[in-house]
């Protein structure tokens, strides 16, 4: 099925779009986890090739400032994994230059999500699914992500009928310029800039002590192309094309970790007992629930961290066997790079 070379203990990794947002958190990643790399590249575009990044190492490669190259299809040869996060375009213009050289490219974009030969996975949920790649593996939407870490578990004690779900999500997850707006912005409107006078340009409105319910596109529907992702998406991660999933997404004035608020109607019975159990149990969760002590996740307080955290676990009485639950991890780690990072790690020989 794939034309990739096997990844050997030590394999040659790429980070393309290592200058930005996601690119940096992918440094980070690979150097908290010791990521056995014999060599990391960094490619970005012609406008920051040459400037040097620090990153402090992994594997077999030492601390130091490394050099940004400007990314062609010649960046990848003798390259084993490329981690790719600089949108779709680029994702799609280097797709045949990582495959012709043996690569298998990660890609964070939403440009191969649905493609039937391209796995979609979360190592918590299908890790399985990673290794029947065609030389692309991609990365599910960052909201996506969190969401299935979650319902993996609760699957287990009960088929998953329907979800409805309301984000709260981040400006990391619009970039880093969209991150240095929230806090320009905020500054701005805290030092009496009038609202009509605010720079206002990696979202539709200001974000300041705002919430935008609009992320991505509108599609003919009335939905958004963020909320079609986290429905269309969560089917294929979870395999069951029958689940049902309904997504209101919303920007909050947060800089790095989103929330969720979400209902869960099961096919029979499971208690709050079995799923905080179930929750508790389950592989990179962390359940803070404890409304006596005013425990719960709170996206502000989580930017760093990389488990996927789970609180506020009640029934919802209004269907036969419904349960609600609130949800946070941080959108750069869990949602984008140290997902991506994990998935190389399944390829990696045993
Ligand atoms: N799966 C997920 O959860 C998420 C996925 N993403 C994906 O990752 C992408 C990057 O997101 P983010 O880091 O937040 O964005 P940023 O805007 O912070 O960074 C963009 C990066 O892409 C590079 N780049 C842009 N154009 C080119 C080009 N023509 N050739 C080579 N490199 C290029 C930039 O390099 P330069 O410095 O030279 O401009 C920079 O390194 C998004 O577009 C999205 O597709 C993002 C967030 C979450
Ligand atoms: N759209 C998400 C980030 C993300 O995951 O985007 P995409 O699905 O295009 O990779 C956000 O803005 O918070």
């Amino acid at each position: 099925m794939t034309n990739a070379r096997p990844i050997p203990a030590n394999p040659v990794v790429a980070v393309a779009g290592a200058t930005g947002a996601v690119g940096r958190e992918f440094l980070q990643v690979l150097h908290d986890l010791d990521f056995p790399a014999s060599e990391v590249r960094l490619l970005a575009s012609a406008r920051s090739a040459g400037t040097a990044l620090r990153f402090e190492g992994c594997g077999q490669v030492p601390a130091g400032d490394y050099v940004v190259e400007e990314m062609t299809p010649a960046s990848f040869e003798g390259v084993h994994i490329a981690l790719f996060s600089a949108g779709s375009d680029v994702s799609k213009a280097m797709r045949q230059a990582v495959v012709d050289a043996g690569a298998v490219m990660i890609d964070n974009s939403s440009a191969f999500r649905m493609d039937d030969d391209v796995p979609l996975v979360v190592p918590e949920v299908n890790p399985q699914d990673a290794l029947r790649h065609a030389g692309v593996i991609a990365n599910p939407n960052c909201s996506t992500i969190q969401m299935v870490v979650a319902l993996r578990p609760l699957y287990e004690l009960a088929r998953i009928r329907r979800v409805v779900v309301s984000t709260y999500q981040a400006a990391s997850g619009a970039g880093a310029a969209a991150m240095a707006e929230l806090f320009d912005q905020t500054r701005d409107f805290l030092q009496g800039t009038p609202s009509d006078e605010l720079e206002v340009s990696a979202f539709q409105h200001r974000i300041a002590f705002n919430c935008i319910p609009h992320i991505d596109r509108f599609l003919d529907d009335g939905s958004t192309k963020e909320e079609w992702k986290m429905v269309a998406e969560t089917k294929k991660i979870m395999g069951d094309p029958n689940m049902k999933v309904a997504a209101t997404c919303v920007r909050v004035p947060v800089l790095r970790c989103h929330g969720e608020s979400i209902s869960v109607e099961f096919e029979g019975p499971v208690s709050v007992q079995q799923a905080r159990e179930a929750l508790k149990n389950a592989r990179n969760v962390t359940l803070l629930d404890d409304t006596s002590a005013n425990l719960y996740p709170m996206p502000g307080l989580l930017a760093g961290t990389n488990d996927t955290y789970v609180g506020r676990v009640r029934l919802d009485p209004t269907v036969d066997h419904g349960l609600q639950l609130w949800v946070v991890a941080d959108q750069i780690r869990k949602g984008a790079a140290l997902n991506a990072v994990q998935i190389a790690q399944l390829l990696l020989p045993e």
